[in-house]
């Protein structure tokens, strides 16, 4: 499976946003991971539509989209149209998850499902079948910079297991909290190909950061 560099702009420097995305981009990132949040699916609000809208002319990199929102099925639609290309919401933040999915599938983007640590397995394997992707949240979600949670390795393996025995070994797994150069190799082998890692990037020089993490990235 190919792997894929999502540094997460939640810890780039927001006065600077065009500049910290063409470095990442420039370093060769895949894709940009977007955190939009709430303040109610999770404590804190990050940023929305607008900031989407406006980055996109600053990459063609593919823009990787995670829902911290209540009830994401509302925005979807505009979520596309400001650039999303992959969608990821939350098991638990949907009241209809099929519905939310199909959604994202009408607008004609990629579809993917996450789930919370303390959220077991078993709530998301009914729609397996429906997704582009599973993200693991590896940290509570609402913040940056927190500290991996080793747990989450084994919720990696259960995922990796439950998709080949479905004979869906295309789905992409991500991975997302607290990854940094020391952990990078266990998240790849439990069977992760989409790290996001935020602050471990934009500390001190992104685009050197990024060529770290690809250069181990590509021995997987
Ligand atoms: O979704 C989230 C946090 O809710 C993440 O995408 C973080 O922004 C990742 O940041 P680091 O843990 O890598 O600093
Ligand atoms: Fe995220």
């Amino acid at each position: 499976m190919m792997t894929i560099l999502s540094p997460s702009i939640l810890s780039a420097d927001f006065k600077n946003l065009e500049k910290d995305i063409k470095a990442i981009d420039e370093a060769g990132a895949e894709y940009i991971h977007i955190d939009v949040m709430d303040g109610r699916f999770v404590p804190s609000i990050s940023y929305g539509m607008p900031v989407i809208k406006s980055i996109r002319s600053c990459t063609s990199r593919v823009f990787d989209v995670h829902l911290m929102i209540e009830e994401p099925i509302r925005y979807i639609e505009e979520f596309v149209k400001c650039g999303a290309d992959i969608i990821t919401v939350h098991v638990e933040a949907c009241e209809d998850v099929v519905a939310t999915i199909e959604k994202i599938r009408e607008c004609g983007v990629k579809a993917a499902i996450t789930l919370n640590p303390e959220t077991p397995v078993k709530a998301i394997e009914p729609y397996l079948s429906l997704v582009d992707m599973v993200l693991v949240m590896s940290v509570h979600p609402g913040f940056g910079g927190q500290k991996f949670i080793p747990e989450s390795l084994e919720k990696v393996k259960q995922i990796k297991a439950k998709l080949i025995e479905k004979g869906l070994d295309n789905v992409d797994i991500e991975i997302d909290g607290g990854i940094n150069i020391e952990n990078l190799v266990s998240v790849l082998e439990a069977g992760a190909n989409v790290i996001v890692a935020g602050s471990a990037v934009f500390k001190n020089d992104a685009g050197a950061n990024v060529k770290r993490f690809k250069e181990i990235m590509s021995t997987y």
